[in-house]
């Protein structure tokens, strides 16, 4: 075991779309070990692909089946004893869950929560056949709420603006509220029968406490919902009465109350956890928080720094000191402040078709491999003709774009005269692979600049291609492509980081291990008292360290030669922007 001098432990869980994991670090922050649970392979009797039911429907319905959830856990804490990692070190845990997915407890929840603690059987065994109203749960995936999100838009006081203005988004199909509105009308006597609805992450926080509550939604996760008044801190009873019809304090009694302290504990490690896995009945169990911002807590962002996590969405996040609400993406709050501290935010691009469009193309033209994938993209690299490909792949209805579908593709060419057509396949195959990270990345290029510019981060740099990020943090399963990481390089216009192996030639998971971070400063906060501020906390920590300055190396960099014969300059990013706004009138019109 490694790190720090003081025995004391700190867990992270992370149930993500297609996973459950942990990560353990000691009291200086590194990393000790990681264990995870993947739902299609490890719980192959779900039937999932990718975490999610496969579905004939043509309605956009994205769901899992919320027993899944539970044996993950299960199955979670198994691998943790078989890894004989020594539990009853650990005080504090924190966990994080697939934003804006919900979970629905049962009128008979809290009897079941509350008398699950036999040691000899799992957990699953103990609540899965009476806690829930609900067996299967809406996904982040999920776009079948169009209609719901239409009509919370019309009846919002000042519309769609209106909702963006109190709650940091317009209404988005997978946002906890929509989702609610269409299970209730859908299913209305399912919803009576619910007694209280959780996000992931605080059900997560409710599984570890065992202790006949429903856990509190942090504040950060509560901005997925579209239900949450960010300037007032409080549920908006507007958005609750359109969601309910008219029944806004029936679901707000439901909701519950939201945790606006996030050091604060939400309780104690459950007896079951105690008793059947060896953990100490002092470790406490603080509010969870949302994937994303779980990740973002990983890594302390500078100004004009942003965090770029290829999951299994891909999703690109600036931190903000202001409140910064827009149609095209997400405002949250800063997942670990507490309250009479200045107020801190952070801005969100989320993209469905990262990982799924990514491997689409992957097993379409390169047999499968992601060698094969990265082989092309270095030839490309290093030829220029005069043909520019871009396109879009947009399998599932996308975000940004908002309801993109299809695949479109084109082709320019820069010899005379100048030609720009739509194609049904590029005149080169092999270059669907760049022309896919090119245009994925350029997305992200483009609009990080409109966040830049609309937030306070004066420093940032301005060149070819609008305000310009001076680094970005990557993390997700994909950033361990270091081939696909120089085109972000490349395409940004920045150098690309990520946290050191220190050693273990392993790579952490940024999402548990944020989670982790949390709990520790949630720890320190309790034990020692005072207001220690979060990255104030980490960056403390991180110094004493043997490995000092080095906790994140640079993976890559823009390279001069590359850029410019690529020509990732204004003009290429202006043509970018076109081909998209043609693809989106395309996807339009064909009614996808
Ligand atoms: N070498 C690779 N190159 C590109 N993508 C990869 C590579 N290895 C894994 N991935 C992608 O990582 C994704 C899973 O990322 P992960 O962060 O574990 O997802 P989540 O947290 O959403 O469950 C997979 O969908 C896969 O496409
Ligand atoms: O919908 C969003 C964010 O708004 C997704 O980013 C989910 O939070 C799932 O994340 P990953 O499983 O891809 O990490």
């Amino acid at each position: 075991m490694t790190g720090g001098n003081d025995e004391s432990l700190f867990l992270g869980l992370d149930a993500s779309t297609q996973a459950l994991k942990a990560s353990l670090v000691d009291s200086l922050l590194v990393v000790v070990d990681e264990v995870e649970v993947r739902f299609d392979s490890d719980l192959p009797h779900y039937h999932t692909r990718g975490g999610t039911l496969p579905s004939e429907a043509a309605d956009g319905q994205v769901h899992s089946p919320v027993a899944m959830l539970v044996e993950a856990f299960d199955v979670l804490f198994d691998r943790i004893k078989q890894a004989s990692w020594p539990v009853h070190r650990i005080v504090s845990i924190s966990a994080a869950g697939q934003q804006h997915a919900s979970v629905y407890w049962s009128r008979s929840a809290i009897q079941a929560l509350a008398s699950a603690n036999d040691p000899s059987k799992k957990l699953s065994e103990q609540i899965t056949a009476t806690a829930f109203s609900r067996q299967t749960v809406p996904s982040w995936q999920d776009s079948s709420t169009l209609a719901e999100c239409e009509a919370l838009e019309a009846q919002f006081p000042g519309g769609a603006q209106g909702l963006i203005h109190a709650t940091g988004s317009k209404a988005h199909a997978r946002f906890t509220g929509p989702q609610i509105m269409r299970f209730r009308r859908l299913n209305p006597r399912a919803y009576e029968e619910t007694s209280r609805i959780s996000l992931v992450s605080s059900f997560v926080t409710t599984l570890l406490c065992l202790d006949g509550e429903v856990k509190p939604v942090d504040e950060s996760d509560a901005c997925g919902m579209n239900m949450w008044d960010i300037p007032s801190q409080q549920w908006s009873q507007d958005a609750l009465s359109i969601i309910s019809a008219g029944q806004p304090a029936e679901l707000e009694s439901k909701l519950g109350f939201v945790e606006l302290d996030a050091a604060r504990p939400v309780g104690k490690i459950s007896r079951w956890l105690q008793l059947r896995y060896g953990f100490d009945q002092s470790c406490i169990v603080c509010s969870a928080t949302g994937d994303n911002p779980a990740t973002f807590l990983s890594f302390t962002l500078n100004q004009a720094e942003a965090l770029v996590s290829l999951g299994t969405s891909d999703t690109l996040l600036v931190s903000t000191n202001q409140y910064c609400p827009h149609g095209e993406y997400h405002a949250f709050t800063h997942p670990a402040q507490s309250p009479g501290r200045e107020r801190r935010y952070f801005n969100m691009l989320v993209y469905k078709n990262g990982s799924l469009a990514r491997e689409y193309v992957r097993d379409r033209h390169y047999q499968s491999s992601w060698d094969e994938f990265n082989q092309s993209i270095i030839a490309q690299c290093s030829r220029k003709g005069d043909v520019t490909r871009t396109g879009f792949w947009w399998l599932k209805p996308e975000i940004i774009p908002a309801n993109a579908r299809g695949t479109y593709k084109f082709e320019s060419t820069t010899s005379s005269p100048i030609s720009q057509s739509l194609v049904d396949e590029f005149t080169n195959e092999s270059a669907n692979a760049l022309a896919m990270l090119e245009s994925q990345f350029s997305s992200f290029r483009v609009r990080s600049s409109s966040i830049l510019s609309s937030s306070d981060t004066s420093g940032q740099e301005e060149s070819e291609g609008g305000a310009r990020l001076k680094r970005v943090y990557a993390s997700g399963g994909a950033s361990k492509n270091l081939t696909l990481l120089s085109v972000l390089a490349n395409v940004m216009g920045c150098e690309i980081v990520k946290p050191s192996t220190s050693g273990s030639g392993r790579e952490a998971n940024a999402c548990s291990v944020g989670a982790a971070y949390k709990a520790a400063w949630a720890h320190a906060r309790n034990r020692d008292g005072g207001d220690v501020a979060f990255d104030d906390f980490v960056n403390a920590l991180r110094s004493k360290r043997s490995d000092g300055e080095h906790h994140f190396v640079v993976v890559a960099t823009p390279d001069r030669v590359t850029t410019k014969r690529l020509g990732y300059d204004e003009e290429r990013f202006k043509q970018w922007r076109s081909f998209e706004a043609e693809a989106l009138a395309l996807s339009a019109s064909s009614g996808c």
